[in-house]
């Protein structure tokens, strides 16, 4: 039996972008914080990371898909937060935003992570950007360099 997993050690030159949403930027920008964190700690310099803000998580899709047509990033991690309101733009702004970028996700030929907190109010959004449940920027930074490693390691 073979078991093929990619590690989280970043190889020289890898190139990461960061797509990330405007909205709610108090917990987008601890996400971006946690996420650098991840990439760093993982031996991407920080002169090989590119962050690129759109208003909101809705403009994610368009600019992922631009960012991977560039061709310059070896993944790209979109960071975003919306948060349930009292009207019905929740789950617009949510099914364009996830479905968008699961669509630009499987033509990439490159990880593409979704990184948007989906979450019913600020407490929720507040835990997972730091403080409870840690900051799931990391997670996301290591999940981009793991993909990055275990899609080589099946391609090569
Ligand atoms: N309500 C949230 C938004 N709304 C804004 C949209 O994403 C978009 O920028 C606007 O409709 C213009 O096209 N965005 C978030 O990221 N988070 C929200 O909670
Ligand atoms: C994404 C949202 O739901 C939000 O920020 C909008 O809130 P509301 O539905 O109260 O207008």
């Amino acid at each position: 039996m073979n078991i093929i997993e990619g590690n989280l050690v970043a190889l020289e030159g890898v190139r990461i972008g960061i797509a990330i949403a405007r909205f709610n930027d108090f917990l987008t920008r601890s996400l971006l914080k946690g996420a650098e964190d991840g990439l760093t700690r993982s031996g991407v310099p920080s002169d090989h990371i590119d962050v690129v803000w759109v208003p909101g998580a809705y403009e994610l899709p368009i600019l992922t898909q631009k960012m991977v047509e560039s061709g310059q990033y070896d993944a790209v991690i979109t960071l975003g937060a919306v948060i349930r309101g009292a009207t019905s733009h929740y789950d617009v702004v949510v099914n364009q935003a996830t479905s968008g970028i699961s669509r630009v996700a499987l033509d990439a030929g490159i990880p593409v992570i979704l990184g948007i907190l989906t979450v019913e109010n600020i407490e929720q959004a507040i835990e997972r950007a730091g403080t409870k449940a840690g900051n799931n920027g990391f997670t996301y930074a290591t999940n981009a360099i793991e993909m990055i490693n275990v899609l080589r390691e099946v391609t090569k």
